[in-house]
């Protein structure tokens, strides 16, 4: 029976009110159970899962009856098409169940682990294991701290996240994919996306391997010659970060003009008697000075601003959460009063605002136009929230800092953020494709994560590392089976995003000069694209903020200008060799 557009808009409207409560219900358990982590709010949020995959698989079975082809209305087309996906609710009830505890485990593993001193205290990854990467300058103790949590995480997950692809990958076959890697990347509605990567990629390798090469050599003025290869790759440990994924804790060590210092603004925050509330309330700020939504009282209600001190167990990594009934809004958040959680609280407030502003569509249509937009729109803001212009305004800076020198000392600080992350990023997806399509094969999987961190980052192990170890398990986003190529395209998408609210704000000058601060030209069109949600295909959404429709690393090797010219004089000055030509890093068969 041929079923026809008018019925498809009833079926669409029924899915609609049942969708809503469903999903609150199941997003409501979820946040009971990250922010408070036990075995029965565990069962419950399964329970409230299975309910959320049951009411997947009724609507997406029957979205398959409709012949959409001939329908008219896009929208209908759209929404139905969306529906057919149901992901893991497509496995069988024993399997779901057993896919869903995998998941629980594997998250909870992570959220959980701490790394103990030989006598005393055991320290959580957030904050102290992290303070620990990013102050530390004893090579020993960074290792202690870089290998303890490998030895606390990858390693228990292994086992279980061999499982996990097995079932991913079974779930992906039942809804018409060949592999989990294939669905994940379908959300970017492109047959070009692994190439039109590789190509961004290439185009930002002259800027990451410069970047290498310089603090290379910074490191290997501190540490020396035994610890770093100035033709070679390196070590993980010392960059500053768990993962090796931002090297902006180490501008100390690689500040190109050491005698201007940037003033350091978590000592000044400190000294401002900062709280978690007022760095939320900071960043909040940020949008409604442009005329964006400001946030529902329930969010400030609601939101986990830092960790409990009331002996909960909670998940930490920061993360912002749609309830999905309009109305209620929240951030989980350990939060300590620092600059770079000041600027991850922007990234994570830009969330809220897509949420906010896309919330009376379909729940459908409730996400970014592709998910690298949901990641932009956060870490676009903070372009702006850390220039020197915005954080001199703010009165977090006591003078604008803008000799030749100084910009290229604040350039270096943010290349270590956005370009060192340039290679991470690419490669965390590339190597779970990997191991979802076959080509790795799961007895090398801590080989193969190496072989790409050599590769595409130009780091190795501080210490040979075995197939017992599962490196890659100690990232949150594996143990929490999260996509991560959003980021890496986010990380270009930023910047052209920038450029083109800049130029709406009537910004004149150097891009990285820019603060789109108060611009109601700059909130209008950010407003218009976000209040698309992923209601069109993400191109069309892409030309109506930059007239665009291609993703372009233009605007990022703009901003990056003045910095790349000092790098490459720099490095050719030192005679350094860029990259790390024919190493491998040691490893124990
Ligand atoms: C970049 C990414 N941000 C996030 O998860 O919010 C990360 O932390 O690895
Ligand atoms: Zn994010």
């Amino acid at each position: 029976q041929l079923y026809n557009e008018t019925v498809a808009k009833a079926f669409l409207e029924f899915y609609e009110r049942t969708a809503q409560v469903v999903w609150n219900q199941f997003m409501a358990a979820a946040w009971n159970y990250v922010t408070n982590i036990t075995k029965k709010n565990q069962e419950e949020m399964l329970y409230k899962d299975v309910e959320k995959s049951q009411h997947t698989l009724y609507f997406g079975t029957r979205a398959r009856m409709f012949k959409i082809a001939n329908f008219q209305d896009s929208d209908v087309k759209r929404m139905l098409s969306k529906l057919l996906n149901v992901d893991k609710a497509a496995l069988p009830k024993e399997e779901l169940r057993e896919y869903n505890e995998i998941l629980a485990y594997m998250e909870t593993t992570y959220s959980m682990a701490q790394v103990c001193l030989n006598e005393g205290p055991c320290l959580p990854l957030e904050p102290d294991l992290e303070e620990v990467m990013a102050t530390s300058r004893d090579q020993k103790e960074l290792l202690w701290a870089w290998q303890g949590w490998r030895d606390a995480v990858g390693r228990q997950l292994r086992m279980t996240f061999e499982r996990y692809v097995q079932l991913s990958n079974k779930a992906a076959n039942l809804n018409g994919y060949q592999d989990m890697g294939a669905l994940w990347r379908s959300k970017y509605e492109s047959d070009t996306l692994q190439e039109d990567l590789e190509q961004l990629f290439q185009e930002l390798q002259p800027l990451y391997l410069n970047l290498h090469a310089y603090v290379r050599r910074s490191l290997y003025r501190f540490y020396g010659p035994e610890l770093i290869d100035l033709r070679g790759p390196i070590p993980a440990h010392v960059l500053g970060n768990m993962w090796a994924q931002s090297w902006v804790n180490i501008l100390d060590l690689a500040l190109p003009f050491p005698e201007k210092p940037p003033e350091d603004i978590t000592k000044i925050m400190q000294g401002q008697h900062w709280k978690p509330e007022k760095m939320f309330q900071e960043a909040e700020k940020f949008f409604t000075s442009m005329g964006l939504l400001s946030t529902p009282p329930e969010f400030w209600k609601n939101s986990m601003m830092e960790r409990p001190t009331d002996g909960r167990e909670v998940e930490c990594h920061a993360s912002a959460w749609d309830f999905y009934n309009g109305k209620d809004f929240r951030i989980k958040k350990c939060t300590e009063v620092t600059i770079e959680d000041l600027l991850s609280i922007f990234h994570q407030m830009g969330h809220i605002q897509y949420f906010l502003q896309y919330k009376n569509l379909s729940v459908i249509f409730r996400a970014g136009a592709n998910p690298a937009f949901e990641e932009a729109v956060g870490s676009v803001v903070t372009l702006s929230a850390s220039s020197h212009k915005h954080l001199l305004n703010r009165g977090l800076l006591s003078q604008q800092h803008q000799d030749k020198e100084e910009e290229v000392n604040f350039l270096m600080s943010v290349a270590l953020e956005k370009i060192a992350f340039i290679p991470f990023a690419y490669l965390m997806d590339l190597f779970r494709w990997k191991v979802f399509d076959g080509t790795i094969e799961k007895d090398v999987y801590n080989q193969e994560w190496w072989n790409l961190r050599l590769k595409y980052q130009g780091l190795c192990p501080p210490i040979p590392r075995t197939e017992e170890d599962f490196d890659p398990g100690a990232k949150f986003h594996i143990s929490a089976s999260l996509p991560y190529i959003r980021y890496f395209l986010s990380l270009v998408l930023q910047f052209q995003f920038h450029e083109a609210l800049c130029k709406a704000s009537g910004h004149m000058g150097p891009l990285h000069r820019c603060d789109i601060y108060n611009s109601k030209e700059a909130g209008k069109l950010l407003e218009d694209v976000l209040k698309l949600g992923s209601s069109k295909p993400w191109p069309e959404v892409l030309e109506k903020m930059t007239g665009e429709t291609k993703v372009s690393t233009k605007a990022l090797m703009t901003y990056f200008k003045p910095l790349l010219n000092w790098l490459v004089t720099e490095n050719v000055r030192q005679g350094e060799i860029l990259g790390w030509p024919d190493f491998s890093c040691s490893f124990e068969e």
